[in-house]
């Protein structure tokens, strides 16, 4: 049966001009969602159209579509006609898509789909770069370091971003002018590595950043192609500001009113699907390219988000959701369907790799729901993460786990009842400027875990000497111990009811034998952190797995 889904946007009460005007779909027009083009294109030469004001009826317009025998009537009365015309200003949402599900043309098209699928919504749409492209221009410039400068253009890894961007491009039907400027400044700027054989993380922000700029272009060329009118846009040129913490850099709060002027002036005057790198901005100091963090083009859709004050963030992924844990360490997690703010917040930070860490606060200040999609699977209900939720059946929601932590085992030398200890240890993290994970005190000492993330980024674990420095410091004013390949396993859930949960992970922690290091139930309610061994981490997540999702816990 031939259906109208939707008529909008009606500029003009006559007929004759009334087409051009309208924005509707239709499940059989070869375009699935019209921007704005002519109505014959997007029906076919096989479907007919007419479209009236019926003065006898007062103000209501009627759209008639027939194919084939089958027929669909619409009728709208002016006023839903307006009010819908209004809310066909406004862009609605983010839908932020990553590595995984740009990956190859294929891909690219499937999303495409998946945006024209919803013909009442006006999204922004966030890309990543395509596949494991990032991971590729970081090894080249690894391999540039320690190359000649006429062996550049054999690097296997620039071959391979080179190879298939080229094939994208050529299977989508777009010009390979969209990408071939950036594909040779790429190799120009190898070989530059090459030539200074030092790779700064200045540097290593720019190379990285080819990959999202390469798959917006390759992705808005193609929309435009099949008729859905889009904009490409480079997170740095639109006010993402940032600091310049190279390779980790924290969005700036200017960044929110210049990146809203910017999309909705844009949009008003000429309104295109929005095509946005993900994980990019621009340093407020020295106006270089940065990067938000592994992960960070959640961050880019959650700033956007909050920043144009949209109704929803949508995170597509290559997984149902939010799982109760990661499915490369259980195959058998399950999507987790409500999460709060506060909950994804503690579960990202404390390594689920599916949100980046940050991703969650812009959403939690504009309170925008983020919803986790999945686009291979994309009738699967996902993820709705909100401000609230129903906690009262809640007993464990995910279980996460970040490896390789190092824990500092931080004794006092004074006596009992010496005021100032914990105030002297955090001072010299402070001056190092590390960031500390977990935390439990007693009153002569101090247990604690260092991020590992921030150590990674300031090269702190490759130059063992820095640890060092930390611990040198610290031996002024206390004993201390030094315990690497540690994991942290948080449980994120409904701490009300604390005693629960503990009494179910120490009976499954002693029935594998593991002994637990350090414990510490966060003050955000949600978080209970255990530290163990490396070694014996992943055992201990499947085991807690079964006895609290696989078991009828109450
Ligand atoms: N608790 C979890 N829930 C869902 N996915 C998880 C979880 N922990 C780790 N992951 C991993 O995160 C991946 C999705 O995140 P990511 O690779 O960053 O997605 P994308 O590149 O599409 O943004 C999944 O494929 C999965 O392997
Ligand atoms: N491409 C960047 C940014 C990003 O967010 O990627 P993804 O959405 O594929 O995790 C990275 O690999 O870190």
């Amino acid at each position: 049966m031939a259906k109208i889904l939707d008529l909008c946007r009606v500029e003009t009460p006559s007929p004759a001009s009334f087409e051009d005007a309208c924005r509707f779909h239709s499940p059989w027009s070869r375009q699935r969602t019209n921007y704005q083009a002519p109505l014959s294109i997007a029906l076919g030469s096989r479907s007919s159209l007419s479209v009236k004001k019926l003065r006898n009826k007062g103000s209501v317009f009627r759209v008639r579509c027939e194919r084939r025998g089958s027929v669909d009537v619409l009728e709208r009365t002016e006023d839903e006609v307006q009010f819908l015309d209004v809310a066909s200003n406004e862009l609605t949402c983010v839908m932020k898509f990553g590595g995984s599900s740009v990956a190859s043309s294929e891909r690219m098209k499937e999303v495409a789909g998946l945006i024209t699928r919803f013909p009442k919504e006006r999204p922004i749409v966030v890309l990543s770069a395509m596949g494991k492209t990032t991971n590729k221009l970081l090894q080249a410039g690894e391999k540039a370091v320690r190359c000649s400068v006429s062996s550049v253009s054999d690097l296997e890894e620039l071959t391979f971003i080179k190879d298939l961007h080229i094939r994208t491009v050529d299977e989508l039907r777009v010009e390979r002018s969209i990408i071939s400027k950036h594909l040779d400044e790429l190799e120009r700027l190898l070989s530059g590595i090459a030539m200074m054989k030092e790779l700064t993380s200045r540097t290593r922000d720019y190379l990285v950043s080819f990959g999202e700029c390469m798959s917006t272009r390759v992705f808005a060329a193609y929309l435009n192609k099949i008729g859905v009118k889009a904009r490409q846009y480079d997170a740095f040129d639109i006010g993402f500001i940032t600091t310049d913490d190279f390779t980790n850099a924290d969005i700036l709060e200017a960044t929110y009113p210049a990146v809203a002027k910017r999309l909705h002036n844009d949009w008003i005057a000429d309104p295109a699907i929005p095509i946005v790198t993900g994980f990019l901005g621009k340093g407020w100091k020295t106006c270089a390219v940065t990067t938000l963090g592994r992960g960070g083009s959640d961050l880019t859709a959650t700033t956007i988000g909050k920043a144009l004050g949209l109704r929803e963030i949508q995170v597509w992924k290559d997984v149902d959701g939010v799982l109760t844990c990661d499915p490369n360490i259980y195959s058998g997690a399950t999507p987790v369907p409500f999460l709060t703010f506060d909950e994804a917040a503690e579960l990202a930070y404390f390594g689920a790799q599916v949100l980046h860490p940050q991703s969650m606060r812009p959403a939690r200040e504009g309170n925008i729901p983020v919803r986790v999609k999945n686009s291979y699977n994309p009738e699967a209900p996902g993820t709705l993460i909100t401000r609230s939720r129903d906690m009262s059946e809640a007993v464990l929601t995910s279980i996460v786990l970040k490896r390789n932590v190092t824990m500092l085992d931080i004794v006092s030398t004074r006596m009992l009842g010496q005021f100032g200890f914990l105030a002297r240890v955090f001072a010299i993290f402070e001056d190092l400027g590390i960031s500390v994970d977990v935390v439990a005190t007693s009153e002569v000492s101090i247990s604690l875990t260092l991020d590992p993330s921030k150590l990674w980024s300031r090269e702190l674990i490759q130059q063992a000497s820095e640890l060092d420095h930390v611990v040198q410091e610290l031996e002024k004013i206390a004993v201390v111990n030094l315990l690497q390949h540690r994991s942290i396993i948080s449980l994120i859930g409904n701490v009300q009811r604390s005693s629960l949960i503990l009494e179910q992970v120490f009976r499954v922690l002693r029935a594998n034998g593991v002994n637990v290091q350090m414990i510490s139930q966060g003050a955000s309610k949600v978080n209970i952190s255990l530290i163990v061994n490396d070694s014996e981490a992943e055992q201990c997540v499947r085991a807690l797995h079964s006895a609290f999702f696989e078991s009828d816990l109450s």
